[in-house]
């Protein structure tokens, strides 16, 4: 990979139809970097992670990944996705094995005929997440807990350089947080690149290096210890929240 930052924001505003979900948004993050999201609800956390993947086209700015451009993230499947459940049609026929196979879709021909190294990287990737023996179920036959799993095996499976992570921990249980945790350590190791939006914020200092506060915009970004303070917070939350003693 290059030495440009894992992610680069330069002015990116997006708006859906007049309205505007992110002004401005402006951020570098490096490498090897686990990263949490943090804002109110409304905030533009999915709309940043969405101007990332390039799901939605932003009217201002650009967005680059390891110094590349959206075609050629997009060609290369650099960065990975891990949705809200909500945003998920859980009814489609479709098993847990064919969810995480779609992580190795950008390294097939237009057939998408898996090869026995696609297959194998699908296994390694369930059994990574615990989920090998639930490979042959539906997918809406899983626990809340078991589909985050299944859609971390696919970013895996898809061995992407980014890793954005929306609300991966909503109701799951403490050893299921704890065993994702420990796997996003390890992507980290990699020198992968993991971007989490969380509403726990007590989690957020024992996990993220750095954090990125929003609110419409991008109000801070960086180390957690200079970001994560109850001034920034107050102003991501509006005051609206309350602010824990001590945030270091
Ligand atoms: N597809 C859409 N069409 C119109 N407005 C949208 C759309 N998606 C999001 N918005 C609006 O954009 C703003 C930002 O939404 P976004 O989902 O990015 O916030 P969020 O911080 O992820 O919120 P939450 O924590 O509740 O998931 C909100 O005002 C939301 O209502």
């Amino acid at each position: 990979m290059t030495s440009s930052p894992a992610i680069d924001l330069q002015d990116v505003t997006v708006a859906y139809h007049r309205h505007l979900a992110l002004h401005g948004a402006t951020l570098q993050l490096p490498a090897g970097t686990i990263c949490g999201v943090v804002g109110m609800n409304g905030a533009g956390k999915s709309t940043l992670f969405k101007a990332i993947m390039g799901f939605v086209k932003p009217i201002r700015g650009q967005v680059r990944i390891h110094g590349l451009p959206r075609q050629q993230v997009q060609r290369q499947s650099l960065v990975a996705y891990v949705p809200q459940s909500e945003d998920v049609d859980w009814q489609f026929p479709l098993r847990v094995w064919d969810v995480v196979m779609m992580g190795r879709y950008s390294r097939m021909n237009w057939l998408r005929q898996p090869r026995g190294s696609d297959r194998q990287r699908v296994r390694e990737s369930l059994e990574q997440v615990d989920l090998w023996p639930l490979r042959q179920r539906q997918i809406g036959e899983l626990s809340g807990g078991q589909k985050k799993r299944m859609f971390l095996a696919r970013a895996f499976a898809q061995e992407a350089q980014v890793l954005l992570l929306d609300e991966p921990f909503a109701g799951v249980d403490v050893k299921t947080e704890k065993l994702m945790i420990d796997l996003l350590m390890a992507e980290r190791e990699k020198g992968h690149t993991i971007l989490i939006s969380t509403h726990d914020l007590s989690s957020i200092t024992t996990f993220c290096d750095q954090v990125v506060l929003v609110n419409r915009s991008i109000l801070a970004y960086g180390r957690t210890s200079e970001v994560f303070t109850p001034e920034n917070l107050a102003r991501a939350f509006e005051g609206s929240l309350r602010i824990p003693r001590r945030c270091d």
